[in-house]
C-alpha cells in the first residue's frame, strides 16, 4: 500500500497569491455540536479557521454560541433551531459542508441530517463525519450525489458499511466503499487508511498520543480548509490526514498527550514550514 508523505503536502499546499481576498479560501460550514457536545463542533471549526479556510461558519445548537465565540471569534454562527427555511441559504452558499462532529443521535439531529442530505448539490463539497455517520447507518439514509468525503473511525465504519472491525481489510473496505462510487474514505485507526475507488495510501505517523475526544472533529476541520483551498481531490485529502498526525508526532516528542487544541494551534506554523521548504 502507498504510504502517505509530506512530498504530498507540499505538493498540495501553494502559498496564497498577493491579489486575493478571504473569499478566496474556502467556504467552510459546520453543522455539529449540541448540549452534550459542543466542542466537537467548536474544534471542528477552529481546525478550519487554523488551517486556512477563508470563511467559516458554524451551525449548531444556541448553547454552543458563546463558548464558539470565547474561543473562535473568526467563525460566524447560525441558531440551528430555527426552522430550516431561515439558514437553508447558508448551506447552498457554501463550498464545503461539514455534518456530524458532535451533531449526537437525536431525533432533531435525524430530521436535520435529512434536510442536509436533501439540501446539498453535486458542486459541493460534503464531508460526513461522527454522529451523522451513525445516524446515516441507522435510518438508512440516502446520500446524495455530491463530491463525498467521509471520515469514519473503524465503529462507524461497521455500523455504514456493514463490515465488523476485525474484518475490515483493503479489500472488504473496498467492496464495501462500491456503494458511495465518487466518495473518498478516511478510515481513522492507528496507521489511518485513505480510500478512493482503487487507490489506498496509508499514514505511517500519528499515535497514541492523539487518542483523546476531539482529534477526530479536528482532522474533519483540516480536511474542510484544505478541500476549500486547494480544491476536492484525493491527494489534497491525503495532505490534510498527514499534516494533523504530523503535527500531532511533532508535539509528542515532549507531550505525552497532544491535545487537539495544540494541534489546531500548531496549524498555521506547520503550514507555513511546508510552503517554505517546497
Ligand atoms: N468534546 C466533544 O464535544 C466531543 C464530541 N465527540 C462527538 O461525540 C459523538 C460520538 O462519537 P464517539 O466516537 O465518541 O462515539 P461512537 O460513535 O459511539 O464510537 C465509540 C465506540 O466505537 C468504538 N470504537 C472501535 N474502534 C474505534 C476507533 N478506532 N476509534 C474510536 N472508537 C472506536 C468504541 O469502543 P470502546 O471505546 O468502547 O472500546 C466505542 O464503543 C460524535 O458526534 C463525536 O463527534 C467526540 O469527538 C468526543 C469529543
Ligand atoms: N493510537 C492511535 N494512533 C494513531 N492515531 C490515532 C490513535 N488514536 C487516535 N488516533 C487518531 O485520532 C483521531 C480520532 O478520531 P475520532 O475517533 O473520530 O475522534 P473524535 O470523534 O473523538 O474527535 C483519528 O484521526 C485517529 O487516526
Ligand atoms: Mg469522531
Amino acid at each position: 500500500m502507498q504510504v502517505i508523505t509530506n512530498s504530498t503536502v507540499r505538493a498540495v499546499l501553494q502559498a496564497r497569491p498577493a491579489i486575493s481576498h478571504k473569499g478566496d479560501f474556502g467556504r467552510v460550514l459546520i453543522i455539529g455540536g449540541s448540549q452534550q457536545y459542543g466542542g466537537a463542533a467548536i474544534m471542528s471549526a477552529s481546525a478550519a479557521v487554523y488551517a486556512g479556510a477563508g470563511l467559516v461558519s458554524v451551525a449548531s445548537d444556541l448553547s454552543v454560541l458563546s463558548g464558539l465565540h470565547a474561543r473562535l471569534p473568526e467563525a460566524m454562527f447560525i441558531d440551528y433551531q430555527q426552522p430550516f427555511v431561515q439558514w437553508s441559504s447558508a448551506v447552498q452558499a457554501a463550498d464545503v459542508v461539514v455534518v456530524g462532529p458532535g451533531l449526537g443521535i437525536t431525533s432533531f439531529a435525524v430530521e436535520l441530517l435529512r434536510k442536509i442530505l436533501q439540501t446539498i448539490q453535486p458542486t459541493q463539497t460534503l464531508i460526513i463525519d461522527g454522529s451523522a455517520l451513525s445516524i446515516i447507518a441507522h435510518e438508512k439514509l440516502t446520500i446524495p450525489n455530491t463530491q463525498l468525503i467521509l471520515t469514519p473511525h473503524q465503529m462507524e465504519w461497521a455500523r455504514l458499511s456493514g463490515v465488523a472491525i476485525e474484518q475490515q481489510t483493503v479489500a472488504t473496505n473496498q467492496t464495501a466503499l462500491a456503494a458511495y462510487p465518487n466518495a473518498t474514505l478516511v478510515l481513522k485507526k492507528h496507521y489511518t487508511e485513505v480510500y478512493h475507488q482503487q487507490q489506498v495510501q496509508q499514514l505511517t505517523i500519528g499515535g497514541p498520543s492523539m487518542a483523546t475526544g476531539g482529534s477526530g472533529d479536528t482532522l474533519t476541520g483540516i480536511i474542510a480548509a484544505f478541500c476549500g483551498q486547494f480544491g476536492t481531490h484525493y491527494q489534497t485529502i491525503c495532505a490534510a490526514v498527514y499534516t494533523h498526525s504530523a503535527i500531532a508526532d511533532e508535539l509528542a516528542k515532549t507531550q505525552y498527550v497532544t491535545l487537539p487544541s495544540q494541534v489546531i494551534q500548531t496549524l498555521p506554523h506547520y503550514m507555513a514550514k511546508m510552503i517554505h521548504q517546497s
